[in-house]
């Protein structure tokens, strides 16, 4: 979206999301706060308000600058971005052009809905797979082994080829997407979500009924990390996630993503970048720690953060 995240002052975007997060995680986990009244005397008397209005002034930047860009294109007859492969080269729409292009009448989204959207997809998509990123880098450092299986897997698809991958090559990445997998497994950087219930809902196993209304939250940390489907549930084995083994467990035993109709929309992509990105990185340069999985420490927000950071060296390939 041409914004420079990191060009940013003490009252800048990520920080303001971040604030934002963990204001509404904290609304979820703390019961005296759900009461409308409390929670807004409580915004008010720490004077939360601020990041919430920032968090606003991206979109509305971003937007600005598109609608500009636009329109000064429309008036230079320059093309702008089509779907539509007319003989000469296929140019994708971007997200925000898409949305744009539905700011009208009929569709019925307005500014005020584009904002919200350019909100919620770079909230929902920035941090998650930046984190399950680096968590993925920091475990194949800390196991070689598994980082040269990922990096053969590479190799044996592009050889000493500079050449991008293309979409169908990186369907051959097999191994890479089990170890994405695997991370997610152990640590889903979205680590809860809440559903609230549209009827009662019996619990056979333990004979409990949750009557209709009620929130309920759900925690992948807890379900990813159960021995009962999966054996030495804390240890980090990519070969849980290989066909044989997915094809033996519930769909629900890995929820990294969520589930059901609300699941997370930005799944498939989010997937695709992630392979991209550790494909570019690992073709490229050999990540190394000395830090263990068990020096590893967990703080659970609306986000998985790993408190101790993520020491890694890298070494180009190239100069072995
Ligand atoms: C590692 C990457 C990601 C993880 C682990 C992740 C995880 C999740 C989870 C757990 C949910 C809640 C699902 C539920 O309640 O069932 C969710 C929702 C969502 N995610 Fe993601 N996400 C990722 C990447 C992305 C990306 C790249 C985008 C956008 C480009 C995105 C956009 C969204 C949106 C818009 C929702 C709300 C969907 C709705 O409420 O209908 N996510 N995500």
């Amino acid at each position: 979206m041409d914004y420079n995240l990191d060009s940013q002052t003490d009252m800048g975007f990520k920080k303001c999301v971040r604030i934002g997060s963990e204001l509404i995680f904290n609304r979820a986990t703390k019961v005296w706060l759900y009461p409308e009244i409390i929670y807004n005397l409580y915004i008010k008397l720490f004077d939360y308000e601020k990041y919430y209005t920032n968090v606003q002034n991206l979109p509305k930047h971003v937007i600005e600058k598109k609608k500009n860009e636009l329109a000064q294109k429309f008036k230079n007859k320059i093309k702008t971005g089509t779907d539509v492969n007319d003989g000469e080269k296929k140019c994708y729409k971007g997200l925000l052009e898409t949305l744009m292009d539905s700011n009208d009448a009929e569709s019925g989204l307005s500014d005020e809905d584009i904002k919200s959207h350019v909100i919620t997809i770079v909230a929902g998509g920035f941090e998650t797979t930046s984190m399950t990123g680096s968590y993925c880098l920091l475990l194949l450092a800390i196991y070689p082994d598994i980082q040269d299986r990922v990096y053969d897997e590479i190799y044996s698809i592009l050889g000493d080829s500079d050449e991008p991958f293309t979409f169908e090559q990186t369907t051959s990445l097999v191994y890479l997407k089990q170890v994405i997998h695997e991370t997610l497994r152990l640590f889903p950087t979205a680590p809860v979500m809440f559903r609230e219930l549209q009827d009662d809902v019996t619990i056979i196993s333990g004979n409990h009924t949750l009557p209709k209304g009620t929130i309920c939250g759900m925690f992948p940390l807890i379900t990813h990390r159960n021995p009962e489907l999966y054996p030495n549930p804390k240890s980090f084995n990519p070969d849980n996630f290989n066909a044989d083994n997915v094809a033996k467990r519930h769909k629900y035993s890995f929820i990294a993503f969520g589930g059901g109709p609300r699941n997370c929309i930005g799944m498939k992509y989010g997937l695709l970048f992630m392979t991209l990105l550790l494909s570019d990185v690992l073709r490229n340069f050999s990540v190394h720690t000395d830090m263990k999985l068990s020096d590893m420490k967990l703080n659970v927000g609306i986000s998985l953060q790993n408190t101790v950071g993520f020491p890694i060296t890298i070494q180009s390939r190239k100069q072995k």
